[in-house]
């Protein structure tokens, strides 16, 4: 069963839930605040209805429905609760419950009763065409969700699951015309947030006219992966690592994330971001930020954003010398044709967008001082994947150099925290090998998510959503987060842009372009991801 409970009880701050262009009635501060779950937040009676802006599509149908469902069915969703899917495609809710029904999965470990879960999840399910800009579409939407809050609080949660161009105008008609009169109402903005520092800021201006940054939960799912939650309980929570954890016995720290596949069905949006902005801007660069905060005062939300804004505000400018950017083309392997990235019928054949990038960072504070900490991303490589390795420094004056030969790198720790998929902690130690003789070897002290844990992990999205109904925004971007990481990386993406920068091309399915190794090898680093992989128990 997924514990529902928050990290601690949601603390509203008094603006949230108050609509600037709509008088509020009452704010979360003053609703009744007895939980609708194991003491959470608002009154037993008050009721959510989440209403999934842009329900007719790919994201919606992918991620949002099942993660849906799953909180449903995990009972952590409140008593009351309606979902409304909302989008200019013409649908009955029958047609809605039918797009969505083949998404819907149950966890293995509580098979019984799907069928009869999933028929009650998808009568609570409606739809209501219309069109985004549209206050009237919105208010008759309002007015909908208004006979089924039956008089009760009536709380509302917006989840803008459509292109970024339209943001601004759902906010703008949905807090005019479908806010809640009293209770809170929230909206969930999905990335990207601009495409650079201007067009963010635009965009924060844009949402700002319409809501308070209290109610804007712009998600990065990546923060609502189980294994970079647990990032800051590992560090925090374990006398043995946070006195390592700085440039004394760090020598780097990797963020790796790659796909197998490339931009699939996507080039249309991917082409004009490209990888830097779809994967290291936000992802990587959040959890890079996480990793190296400073501890927080507490776990309150504030306090951990506050740490985070700080790293990334005292980031180096990111210097195109320490950047490596690759393209993937096409490639034959076993008889079978793998696509290149302008084989995309969406990707004009001249693109330059890089499908793959490596950058050496650096943090230039007391604890990080000279430490690299090295990014790479890409699609259509050789695995699927997503890791942490922190590579520690070599053992001073050790006495059993002479049992490593003459690699020392190759006999330092590492730890590794891998993401994705087969979810895994393992820290590469030496180890002697049994017998009389004396022979090292390298082992691995490894926490299997799937040995130790017999529950399945849940999904990112699963995570987010709840948070949003409780009000945690602990793991959404505040704004200020948004300025710093788009500070960082806006003149580098300039840079290649107007110096049209030919990205290195690199077959599909390959590990990338042999520049990111001249990258890592330029601060005396190897990646580390080309090594031994535990999966054993
Ligand atoms: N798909 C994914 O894996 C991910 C998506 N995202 C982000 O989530 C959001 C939604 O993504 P996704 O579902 O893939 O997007 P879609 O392109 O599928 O769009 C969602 C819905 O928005 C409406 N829509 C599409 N284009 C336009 C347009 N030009 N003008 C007005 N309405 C339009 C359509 O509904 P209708 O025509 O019925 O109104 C469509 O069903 C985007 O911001 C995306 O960047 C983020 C991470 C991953
Ligand atoms: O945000 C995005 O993330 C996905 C990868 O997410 P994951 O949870 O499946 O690892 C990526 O494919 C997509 O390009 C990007 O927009």
């Amino acid at each position: 069963m997924l514990e529902c409970l928050a990290v601690k009880p949601a603390q509203e701050s008094p603006h949230d839930g108050t609509i600037k262009s709509v008088e509020r009635v009452i704010t979360d501060d003053e609703s009744p605040k007895p939980g609708f779950l194991n003491g959470r937040e608002g009154s037993a009676e008050a009721t959510v209805s989440i209403t999934v802006v842009g329900a007719s599509g790919d994201l919606a149908k992918k991620k949002i429905f099942p993660a849906l469902f799953a909180l449903y069915y995990e009972g952590c969703l409140p008593k009351h609760f309606t979902i409304y899917g909302f989008a200019r495609s013409k649908m009955t809710d029958e047609q809605l419950r039918e797009l969505i029904s083949g998404t819907l999965t149950c966890r293995i470990d509580q098979k019984e009763n799907c069928g009869d879960k999933q028929e009650e999840f998808l009568k609570r399910c409606f739809y209501h065409s219309g069109q985004y800009s549209s206050e009237e579409s919105f208010s008759e939407l309002s007015r909908k969700l208004h006979e089924h809050e039956g008089g009760r609080v009536a709380n509302r949660l917006f989840y803008l699951s459509i292109p970024p161009d339209i943001f601004v105008d759902v906010a703008r008609s949905s807090s005019s015309a479908a806010s809640s009169k009293n209770g809170w109402t929230r909206v969930i903005v999905e990335k990207p947030f601009g495409r650079d520092s201007e067009s963010s800021a635009e965009l924060t201006k844009g949402l700002k006219q319409y809501l308070n940054e209290d109610q804007i939960y712009r998600i990065d799912h990546y923060l609502g992966k189980e294994l970079v939650e647990n990032l800051s309980v590992l560090r925090f929570s374990n006398l043995v690592f946070e006195p390592l954890w700085s440039r004394q016995y760090i020598r780097n720290v990797q963020f790796i994330f790659s796909e197998d596949f490339g931009t699939e069905g996507r080039g249309g949006y991917f082409d004009n971001y490209g990888i830097i902005r779809d994967i290291m801007q936000n992802h990587l660069l959040q959890i890079l930020a996480l990793f190296a905060m400073e501890p927080p005062v507490s776990l309150d939300a504030e306090d951990i954003r506050n740490e985070k804004v700080k790293v990334l505000r005292s980031m180096r400018k990111l210097d195109m010398a320490n950047v490596v950017i690759g393209q993937y083309k096409g490639h034959v392997r076993g008889g079978v044709k793998y696509p290149a990235y302008i084989d995309d019928k969406t990707v004009p054949n001249n693109s330059n967008t890089p499908t793959f990038a490596a950058a050496a960072l650096f943090i230039d504070n007391a604890r990080w001082d000279g430490v690299p900490f090295l990014m790479k991303a890409g699609k259509a490589l050789h695995k699927r994947g997503a890791e942490i390795r922190v590579q520690f420094r070599h053992v001073p004056g050790n006495l059993y150099k002479r049992s490593f030969g003459t690699d020392l790198d190759k006999a330092t720790n590492e730890l590794v925290i891998r993401v994705q998929p087969d979810e895994a902690i393992y820290l590469k130690i030496n180890n002697k090998v049994p017998g009389l003789g004396m022979r090292l070897d390298r082992s691995n002290l490894n926490l299997h998510y799937a040995a130790r844990y017999d529950k399945e992990i849940p999904d990112a999205y699963e995570r987010l959503i709840l948070d949003a109904i409780e009000g945690e925004r602990r793991l959404f971007i505040r704004s200020d987060e948004l300025d710093a990481a788009w500070s960082l990386f806006t003149p580098l993406l300039k840079e290649l842009e107007i110096r049209k920068v030919s990205p290195e091309l690199y077959p599909y399915g390959s590990r990338g372009p042999v520049g990111a190794h001249y990258l890592a090898a330029k601060y005396n680093v190897r990646w580390g991801d080309n090594s031994f992989e535990p999966t054993e128990d």
